[in-house]
């Protein structure tokens, strides 16, 4: 389904949904455990995936049908043979976390997703469960689902790269909590995307799993991580709330800091361990003006002539669309940095990114692990864009069509449903001019 954008200013409040990763991980624990009731779930795509694995596996999970909660019921530690392929769709998450969890059962799994995920690596998570003691596989002996996996395994010591995707560091933990002997995570390389594992620690630590990084040769190193086997998932009184996603936050700030009229607040932007809180510094480092209430969870972003930036995105993976998106704004160059795991993601965002961007007039320079935006040397114009089957390429356009001269067509607007759902809705509430078209 195509959107269209028109250029438009945006004000007012809008709401960021539940964050992603938070409501993986809360729903697949409590699956894990004996259940909990997981609040202010993000009801997506992705997240409905992992909790059809969870119900594969044994368990069930029935959302509210005003999606202010997830029931889950458990499984009590012992994941069972699933009746059939566990399909996870377009979610790399549930992808890495199941793989793992289908170490733990005492059969045969098989995964698998839709053409992106079927084209994503998964071969360093599959030698980390061979080192625990399961079978693991892919069909294509390619590194590449779908997968077949034969547990159970006891654990052990899983040596691993760190610069291919955090996940597989989530997911030996998550699984590692219910091995025998529990599981040692050695690092081959300096992690990236690491804030998603203290995301994991955060929440195995509220239901009651003890894991934790284990110290490398300088102060600031980390070797890996450590999780003690036999240990059950149990949430503090069976209950678990999910924060507002800062990943989807940095499309409505974007918008405010680039089409404000004169700002937009957002809500549901209490602190938590989401590396992707950066947006709000790299705004403002861009130069719109920004106000972060922590304690009432709001942010209010002016709009403000943008100047570029450099960008690591080492730890902030997500954030690339959205800031190249910005730059392409911006005057000056924004260069984001350190971003080659940013290649392995629904798309390649990196190529996704600089070719979109061109066709909407933009000047832009793609390196292997780098993305500059050359802001100011052309004018952005509407153009007909591909969101390449891939939420975030989708929403950090819409956000440049904004403020681009003339209307912007993007193909393939059903994508945000991955994320957010109802974004275009959430836009126009703002005032924008963007819908999906029937
Ligand atoms: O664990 C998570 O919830 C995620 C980890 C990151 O992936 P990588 O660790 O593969 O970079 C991120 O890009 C993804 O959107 C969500
Ligand atoms: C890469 C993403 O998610 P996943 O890895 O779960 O597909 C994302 O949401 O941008």
């Amino acid at each position: 389904m195509d959107a269209h954008v028109s250029p438009s200013s945006v004000s007012g409040t809008a709401r960021a949904p539940p964050s992603k990763s938070y409501t993986h991980r809360a729903i697949l624990a409590a699956g894990l455990g004996d259940g909990a009731t997981v609040h202010d779930p993000l009801v997506s795509a992705d997240t409905r995936a992992t909790a059809r694995a969870v119900e594969a596996f044994g368990g069930s999970v029935a959302f509210a049908e005003d999606g202010t909660e997830a029931v889950v019921e458990g499984l009590s530690g012992s994941p069972g043979t699933p009746d059939d392929v566990v399909d996870c769709a377009n979610s790399g998450t549930t992808m890495r976390l199941v793989t793992a969890v289908a170490g733990l059962v005492d059969g045969t799994t098989v995964l698998t997703g839709d053409s992106s995920l079927r084209s994503r690596p998964q071969g360093p998570l599959l030698d980390a469960l061979e080192q625990l003691g399961a079978t693991a596989r892919s069909t294509r002996s390619n590194g590449q689902a779908p997968l077949v996996v034969d547990g159970p395994m006891v654990g052990g010591t899983a040596s691993i790269p760190g610069d291919v995707s955090s996940q597989f560091v989530t997911a030996l933990l998550m699984a590692g909590a219910l091995t025998d002997d529990g599981v040692d995570v050695a690092l081959e390389t300096e992690l990236k995307s690491a804030p998603y594992v203290d995301i994991t620690l955060d929440v195995l630590d509220a239901f009651g799993v003890a894991a934790e990084a284990t110290a490398g040769e300088t102060a600031d190193a980390v070797a890996g991580y450590h999780v003690d086997g036999g240990q059950p998932y149990a949430a503090a009184d069976g209950e678990y709330r999910v924060p507002g996603d800062f990943s989807s936050m940095s499309y409505l700030l974007a918008a405010g800091a680039v089409a404000g009229d004169p700002e937009v607040t957002v809500e549901g932007a209490v602190p938590s361990a989401q590396g992707d809180a950066a947006i709000i510094d790299i705004v403002e480092r861009m130069g719109a003006p920004v106000n972060w209430d922590r304690d009432a969870g709001t942010v209010t972003v002016e709009q403000a002539d943008l100047a570029g930036v450099t960008v690591d995105v080492g730890d902030t993976p997500d954030l690339l669309p959205t800031i190249a998106a910005l730059g392409a704004v911006a005057d000056g160059d924004t260069r984001i940095e350190n971003a080659e795991h940013v290649r392995y993601k629904e798309t390649d965002r990196v190529t996704a990114m600089a070719e979109e961007l061109a066709k909407m007039g933009a000047s832009v320079t793609e390196e292997q692990d780098a993305l500059t935006v050359h802001g100011g040397e052309t004018t952005l114009e509407g153009a007909t864009v591909d969101g390449r089957a891939d939420h975030r390429i989708v929403m950090a356009l819409a956000v440049a069509a904004l403020v681009a001269d003339g209307d912007t067509t993007i193909h393939g607007c059903e994508h945000v449903d991955v994320s957010f759902p109802g974004f275009f809705g959430v836009l126009e509430d703002l005032g924008a001019h963007a819908h999906p078209l029937d």
